[in-house]
């Protein structure tokens, strides 16, 4: 036991929130109780902020040792508890964790009946919570206690007053004791350890304080046990497992706490459980029938209750803040640790001090008298050195004070009530016990929280954490493993997708490359095509050219045609005047006629030559209109074959118009022919550049597959993404390049349509050429028949030159000296006519002069006639040109 000098610690209260949730309490209990508890937890109150050095380490109020962390109220934040109840009776109480005591006095029973003759002793005045104590009829003593409870003083209401409080304290995390002191047979068990089997009423204070604790504590977050001990002739044995006896008593040195490790501990569920328990101890309780009680108790009970309530967080706060600013302070993670708060309540039923020889205890009993006195005489001495202020407590004198350590002068709340009987015949028991109550009053126990950091929770919670991440990691791995497995049969997949994927670009590759090739040779082919068709072009060029130079030579054909046609305008200059030389010659018949005339005159005897003459005069004159019409129809015939010679200009123009249109064609074809080349060589170019590159983002598409197939299995996916990306932009690529294969191979094909027109048309083109330059042909022979006539009309007319001359202006002359030289002409083609050529040129044989004159005559019109018409005729007078060349060969012999 800690001496009552010591100072004692600041007891944090439950604010009076949860107050409303305690039972109500009777009206006079009430006040009773609230007053007893006033008085208890006074000295508590007072002492609030006196915070013991021991405890406070820290200036700033922070604790740093574990026995710090015992926090004071000042210090505290927390929030209404449900067991607050007392805070109210707190709030006036000067002498916190001072020792309450109460008094009960106890009515007369039965076992009283001897003690008749003895007047009571005692006189309770609970309202002035006074007791007198009569020494005899004359003399008495007063005392004061903090409850005075008369015999009518009921169970509930001296639970109430004296061991709720306690409780509540109990729950709100400190520890506490409930103590019956008194003699043999007063009512220590009835008042404490009463079962109220049949009678609720009469609960003790066990059953009641184990109905509160269980009523306000939670068994999910709460743990409520006990262990129902009894100290029997110094002797610990647990009374719900009997065999357990001599149970050692443990001090922890540091904190003082005292238990008893080998006590059999009982978690409790319920009030079922722990009355069946209770029964069980008291079962096993020593008890003894003695001449004071039937039923004695031959040893000292003790029922612990312990008490574990997990602190809400909100209460806990500042601790877990402090924990974590602690943790700031080394470095390391803060977390929140879990704050328990640990109690116990004592309930200890005393066995009753007895005198042997008023008990009459003899032998074994008296042996357990001497054992229960001699405790009680230790707990006397305890209590009496706390109460002196005493610097050596006896703690240690017996186990009942060992064990009691806590509950006077520690650190526990308690209560104490002192039973007594009213027998004066027991004056001096109850005397004693009531200075035994007085004494411990005076006693001020250090109350303290009982709140620490609940590690075994922490580490259950650890653990539990440990085990479900071990789970997990399990779990995770098992997991990891799968995904592994999947992976790797992905992998596997994806690297058989893979090789099948690279065998197809292989195979891809290989098509592109082979198409590449084909590609290649067909545009080899195109360019040996475009080649070839460069030749033809460059053939038709040369046909062309030659065209050209056949054109240039048809202009001087044009030209020779031109010159040709100067000539004969010469030839018909020549013949013109050869017109005239038949006009002179026609003169020079006039004059012939004239003298013709005049030798008529002359000869005007010979009638029938006369008549002769004018018939072939007049037949002269009808040949000579003959010849005048046929010269007219051959001045016809030449205007026509001029008209014709014209035409062919024209035709020969046209063909120039054509040809230049042809030329002009030609080189446009040749224009669009090289520029369609150029595309396509563009275009083959571009294939080229293009196929280039593909090669060469196949290149780089195999290296990057070459990169890729390195790559870890992580990347599978990404690996993936990027070949199919690859995979189908290569894809996109070939289609782009396979419909530019299609569109070049289709513009090919209409380049070769148009390439075939083009033929077809060069092949039109050449035929007409060909039908034009046959034209020129046939123009050309006919030119030259033509030429040929006109040089054999020239042959023919040098030879005659002079004579012809002359009867051709002569001729001419006449025909144009008006109508009577016409109607001359016209009579000798008459006769020309009328007699026949045959028959004029036999006449040039005749014998006759004058016949052979007209004859000449005659022929000489018609030569004339002959020389001016054109060249179309010749052919036609051809047959008889070699008479007439006879003929003049016969005039000029003649001449
Ligand atoms: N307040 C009371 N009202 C009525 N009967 C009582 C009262 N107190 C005690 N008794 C009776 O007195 C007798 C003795 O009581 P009890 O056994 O509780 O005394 P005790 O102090 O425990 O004795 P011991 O120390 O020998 O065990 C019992 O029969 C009990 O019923």
């Amino acid at each position: 036991m800690a001496s009552s000098s010591s100072t004692a610690a600041s007891v944090g209260r439950p604010s009076s929130s949860h107050r409303s949730e305690r039972p109500p309490l009777s009206a006079s209990a009430s006040a009773s109780a609230s007053a007893y508890a006033a008085s208890n937890v006074n000295s508590s109150r007072s002492s609030r902020s006196s915070i013991p050095t021991s405890l406070s380490s820290s200036t700033n109020g922070i604790p740093t040792s574990r026995r710090s962390r015992s926090l004071t109220p000042s210090y505290r934040t927390r929030s209404p508890s449900p067991s607050s109840s007392s805070s109210s009776y707190l709030s006036n109480d000067p002498e916190p964790g001072r020792v309450r005591v109460a008094v009960r006095l106890r009515p007369r029973i039965a076992a009283d009946l001897s003690d008749a003759d003895y007047p009571d002793c005692v006189e309770v005045q609970p309202e002035l919570k006074k007791l007198k104590l009569r020494k005899n009829n004359w003399s008495a003593e007063y005392f004061r206690f903090d409850e005075v409870f008369a015999t009518s003083a009921s169970q509930k209401r001296v639970y109430e007053v004296v061991a709720k409080p306690v409780v509540e304290s109990v729950l709100d995390g400190y520890n506490g004791t409930v103590m019956a002191y008194g003699q043999t047979g007063t009512g220590k068990t009835y008042t404490l350890g009463r079962m109220g089997k049949d009678d609720d009423s009469k609960r003790g204070i066990m059953v009641r304080a184990l109905e509160d604790i269980t009523a306000n504590t939670s068994p999910t977050s709460d743990c409520v046990e006990i262990s129902y001990l009894q100290l029997y002739m110094e002797s610990i044995q647990d009374l719900l497992a009997p065999e357990k006896t001599n149970i050692p008593i443990v001090e922890d040195g540091r904190t003082g706490e005292v238990s008893v490790p080998g006590a059999t501990v009982v978690k409790i569920n319920s009030m079922d459980q722990f009355v069946q328990l209770l029964h069980m101890g008291e079962a096993n309780r020593h008890a003894a029938n003695t001449k004071l009680n039937t039923e004695s108790s031959r040893s000292h009970a003790i029922l612990m209750v312990f008490i574990r309530r997990s602190v809400p967080e909100q209460e806990g706060l500042d601790i877990s803040l402090r924990e974590t600013e602690i943790d700031k302070k080394t470095g390391r993670p803060g977390y929140h640790v879990p704050t328990i708060r640990k109690s116990k309540l004592l309930i200890v039923d005393l066995a009753g001090s007895e005198r042997l020889d008023k008990s009459g205890s003899e032998g074994h009993l008296r042996e357990e008298a001497k054992f229960i006195n001699l405790s009680l005489t230790s707990l006397g001495k305890c209590i009496n050195a706390l109460a002196e202020n005493s610097p050596h407590i006896p703690t240690r004198d017996s186990k009942l004070t060992r064990l009691l350590r806590d509950s006077f002068g520690g650190s526990a709340r308690t209560s104490l009530i002192v039973t007594i009987g009213p027998s004066s015949r027991h004056h001096a028991e109850t005397s004693s016990t009531i200075m035994f109550g007085q004494r411990a009053m005076k006693i001020v126990n250090a109350v303290k929280l009982k709140e620490e950091f609940d590690y075994e929770s922490l580490c259950r919670k650890l653990e539990i954490q440990v085990d479900h991440l071990t789970e997990e990691v399990d779990k995770q791995q098992k997991l990891r493993e799968n995904c592994r497995s999947e992976m790797e049969i992905k992998l596997r997949e994806y690297q058989n997708s893979f090789a099948e994927a690279e065998k197809s670009l292989v195979s891809r590759s290989e098509f592109l490359e082979q198409e590449n090739a084909s590609l290649e040779s067909r545009m080899k082919d195109f360019v040996k095509e475009l080649k070839s068709l460069k030749d033809h072009n460059d053939l038709m060029h040369d046909e062309i050219a030659r065209l050209e130079k056949s054109m240039k030579n048809n202009k001087l054909l044009e030209k020779e045609n031109s010159q040709l046609a100067q000539k004969l305008k010469d030839v018909l200059d020549d013949l013109s005047q050869q017109k005239n030389y038949n006009d002179v010659m026609r003169d020079e018949v006039a004059s012939l006629e004239m003298s013709l005339k005049l030798s008529k005159q002359q000869q005007l005897e010979n009638s029938t030559y006369q008549k002769v003459l004018a018939d072939t005069t007049q037949m002269y004159e009808k040949k000579i209109a003959d010849l005048m019409k046929q010269s007219e129809n051959s001045h016809a015939r030449a205007e026509s074959a001029e008209g014709h010679l014209e035409e062919l200009k024209k035709k020969l123009t046209d063909n120039q118009i054509l040809m230049q249109h042809v030329q002009m064609e030609n080189s446009r074809y040749q224009k669009t022919l090289a520029e369609t080349t150029q595309m396509y060589e563009g275009k083959i170019a571009s294939l080229t550049r293009e196929i280039n590159e593909e090669h060469a983002r196949y290149i780089d598409a195999e290296e990057q597959l070459n990169i890729l197939r390195k790559l870890s299995s992580g990347q599978q996916n990404s690996v993936q993404i990027l070949e199919q990306k690859e995979i189908r932009e290569l894809k996109s690529r070939l289609q782009e390049m396979h419909q530019v294969h299609e569109a070049t191979v289709n513009e090919l094909q209409s380049l070769k349509k148009e390439h075939n027109d083009l033929e077809a048309e060069k092949g039109r083109l050449n035929d007409e050429i060909h039908t034009l330059r046959q034209a020129l042909k046939v123009e050309e022979m006919r030119r030259k028949a033509a030429e040929n006539d006109l040089v054999n009309i020239k042959k023919v007319v040098p030879e005659s030159e002079d004579g012809f001359e002359e009867k051709r202006s002569y001729t001419k002359e006449k025909l144009n000296r008006g109508p009577s030289s016409f109607g001359q002409r016209s009579s000798i083609a008459k006769i020309c006519e009328e007699v026949g050529l045959q028959k004029i040129l036999s006449l040039l044989t005749c014998e006759e002069l004058d016949v052979q004159i007209h004859a000449v005559k005659v022929v000489a019109n018609l030569a004339a006639e002959v020389s001016s018409s054109p060249t179309t005729y010749m052919h036609t007078i051809q047959s008889h040109l070699g008479q007439m060349q006879l003929f003049f060969h016969w005039v000029l012999c003649c001449y």
